[in-house]
């Protein structure tokens, strides 16, 4: 099993006997073997894998886990190890618990229809105070930072709308716009109320509250769970950690984590949670793991500079367990196409040449909209890929109108779900879904809509309408015949409303998603945890994001992932794109030491996910206005502007790496034939 692969530190955290542990390590030292390791050591001594929990931030790296933990173990002993992210662990803990946390009925919002429902709740309203104007997206990043770092309405008013800023005229600003600010967001929670609806900070709200407050919940818990195992602990926010607190006295808490990796302080992570763990967790030890097997020591020269580069000290310096090996490259590029091109020829060059394979390459970008020319240049030349950080299966807007009439059926108060359903058919608009929702919210149950549905909206539409929700409502107990059923009759309206992209891109998502409809025992369970998870992990069956090839005939392929989507990963080669002044730190950041410090942490992560080859990117067009700029006294804080010379090799332009290898002046051409004629 994987334990005997640990070295005698991981292999002391993965066997240790007391209460509550902390693994502090840097990058690649092992974190996460320490926690597939921790779980197979727990299983193969004793411990029943249904009493272990793993928590991740992502669905991806909660199923790698899992996997491997699965495959470390000789018999199949964990086939019913959970691992999940922290909404999906509430969800599931809520629905297995309907009477104990009182929320069934209840259907779960992700982020657009939050946003819909806040839009609904604004009307015509507008906030706007000295040139600031509130919008409703704002409102909910308000609402969601507020709860998330549980801080009060000002504060959160602070960090979102006046970036931080502690001064007397902002302090003047907050007062004035704070109760407009307060009377919407009161009237949003009304309405989440009034329509049954959770959204995503409620799911850990709801288990919270219920297990701080009541000895019985944490009775039932404490039979079910014994072992809490979390990933990434640096980038739990104050709200997690009110969930976690009444753990500690029901489960072994197995934390791991690296403050230098912590990049989600925009959604309220609190790296304190690292600093302050023995404080907060009595009868706890802490365990540093300081050697890396991922990378050659000259990439973990550059990540290790940049980091010892911080004010903060973070007392890493990281050792390569595996050597020396090839200098990272620096590449000075003006455009984005060049760049592009660049890479895709350095990764078929690899392909060809090199025998390595699609997936050995890893291309991180600060936000996915920066790789859209790489993508583009991608389908050009047929190189696949797949992009992480980009929008979620289920929330696709094709998928998100056949779920909203299963939606609908499911609890027939969820008016966003009516407003999609009802708007989503030719000759129903707004104003007229209005009119027709007040009367089936009025209804007892869904019995009664689906009897008089028809009449209500009248017409062709009508019949169709009712149709699709009788058929889901007498299906509902067969989520996959249900999805099947209402996917026959949208089919032809969903292809004249997609027609643009619907043979190439979308049509293929259905069978998917019919698929996915036979994990799930009832309809109201497919909405609450399928709006969580991202179809494409579930089933094996993946389904591509931007990438022209079909799905099923691509196993290997070139991953492109933001940054903050790429923790836990690793790749041979690494491209780390548009490292520049102005991105590295942003711009926007630069008056925030805080933020500055993350943009650094946010580097960190990018550099150390390479094995072999680091290649980063820069923009030469901005290198030269920063340049400008500094003789006008500006300081971009640029983190590559003291980059020592040996640490990297640099290249001006591109393609004379790919073409150094030819000489400059043709040669006259050797038509020697080969032929023996003799
Ligand atoms: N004892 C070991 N012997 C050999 N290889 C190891 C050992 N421990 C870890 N590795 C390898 O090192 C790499 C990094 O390990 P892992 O992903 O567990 O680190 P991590 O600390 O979670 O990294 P990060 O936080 O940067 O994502 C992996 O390829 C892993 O297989």
């Amino acid at each position: 099993m994987e334990n005997h692969k640990l070295n005698e530190k991981q292999k002391k955290a993965v066997e240790y006997e007391g209460r509550h542990l902390l693994v502090l390590a840097g990058a690649g030292t092992g974190k996460t073997r320490c926690i597939v390791g921790r779980a197979a050591y727990l299983i193969e001594h004793g411990t029943s894998p249904e009493k272990i929990q793993i928590l991740t931030f992502t669905k991806r790296s909660a199923n790698e886990i899992v996997e491997r933990v699965k495959s470390s173990l000789s018999t199949n002993q964990a086939q019913s190890l959970n691992g999940s992210t922290f909404h999906s662990w509430c969800n599931q803990l809520i629905v297995r618990y309907p009477n104990l946390f009182g929320a069934s009925g209840y259907t779960v919002i992700d982020p657009d229809d939050q946003l819909s429902v806040m839009k609904m709740v604004c009307g015509d309203q507008i906030i706007e105070y000295k040139g600031i104007r509130i919008k409703p997206q704002q409102l909910i990043d308000i609402y969601s930072y507020g709860r998330n770092t549980r801080q009060n309405l000002s504060n959160a008013i602070r960090e979102q709308v006046y970036k931080g800023k502690m001064d007397d005229e902002t302090n003047d600003e907050i007062d004035i716009i704070r109760p407009k600010i307060e009377v919407l967001l009161k009237a949003y929670q009304t309405k989440k109320g009034e329509g049954r609806y959770i959204d995503y900070d409620d799911l850990l709200l709801v288990v919270a509250n219920r297990l701080r407050n009541d000895k019985e919940a944490r009775d039932i818990l404490n039979k079910q769970i014994e072992h809490l195992l979390i990933d990434e602990f640096q980038d739990t926010n104050p709200l997690q950690w009110y969930l976690l607190e009444p753990f500690l006295e029901i489960a072994h808490f197995y934390c791991v984590g690296d403050d230098a990796q912590s990049i989600y302080s925009f959604r309220g992570a609190d790296f304190k949670n690292v600093h302050l763990f023995k404080e907060r967790v009595p009868d706890s030890e802490i365990m540093i793991l300081d050697k890396n097997y991922r990378s050659t020591q000259e990439i973990l020269d550059m990540s290790n500079w940049l980091i010892d580069a911080s004010p903060l000290d973070y007392k890493k310096q990281l050792v390569a367990a595996r050597g020396s090996g090839r200098i990272p490259k620096l590449i000075n590029i003006t455009s984005q196409w060049e760049e592009a091109n660049f890479i895709a020829e350095h990764i078929l060059e690899n392909f060809t040449e090199n025998n390595k394979q699609f997936s050995d390459h890893l291309i991180l970008s600060k936000s996915t909209y920066y790789t859209k020319p790489l993508q583009a240049v991608f389908i050009q030349k047929k190189i696949p890929y797949v992009t992480y950080g980009g929008r979620k299966f289920m929330e696709a807007a094709h998928i998100k109108d056949v779920i909203s009439a299963l939606r609908v059926v499911n609890n027939h108060l969820d008016e966003i779900g009516w407003m999609r359903f009802l708007t989503f058919w030719d000759g129903i608009g707004e104003v007229k879904a209005g009119k027709y929702i007040s009367k089936l919210i009025a209804y007892e149950d869904p019995l009664q809509c689906a009897q008089n549905l028809g009449d209500i909206v009248g017409g062709s539409e009508g019949e169709a309408i009712s149709d699709i929700y009788n058929t889901i409502f007498l299906n509902a107990g067969n989520v996959k015949v249900a999805l099947q059923e209402t996917y026959a009759r949208m089919e032809l309206p969903l292809a004249f409303k997609y027609r643009k992209d619907w043979e190439e891109k979308r049509k293929s998502d259905f069978p998917v998603l019919e698929m996915l409809g036979d994990n799930y025992a009832s309809i109201g369970q497919l909405i609450s945890e399928g709006v969580l998870e991202n179809a494409k992990q579930l089933n094996g069956a993946p389904v591509l994001e931007g990438s022209a090839m079909s799905d099923s005939e691509i196993k290997d392929h070139v991953i492109i992932s933001t940054v903050h989507s790429a923790k836990g990963l690793e790749a041979d080669v690494c491209y780390v794109l548009n490292v520049s002044p102005k991105v590295y730190p942003s711009a926007w950041n630069l008056g925030s030491d805080d933020k500055i410090e993350e943009d650094r942490r946010v580097l960190y992560v990018a550099l150390t996910r390479a094995k072999n080859e680091l290649i980063i990117t820069r923009d030469t067009n901005s290198i030269s206005t920063v340049n400008k700029a500094k003789t006008v006294g500006f300081n971009s804080q640029y983190f590559l502007e003291e980059l020592p010379e040996h640490l990297t090799e640099q290249f001006i332009n591109p393609y004379n790496i790919i073409r150094s290898k030819d000489i400059s002046k043709p040669n006259a051409i050797d038509l020697s034939f080969g032929m023996d004629f003799s």
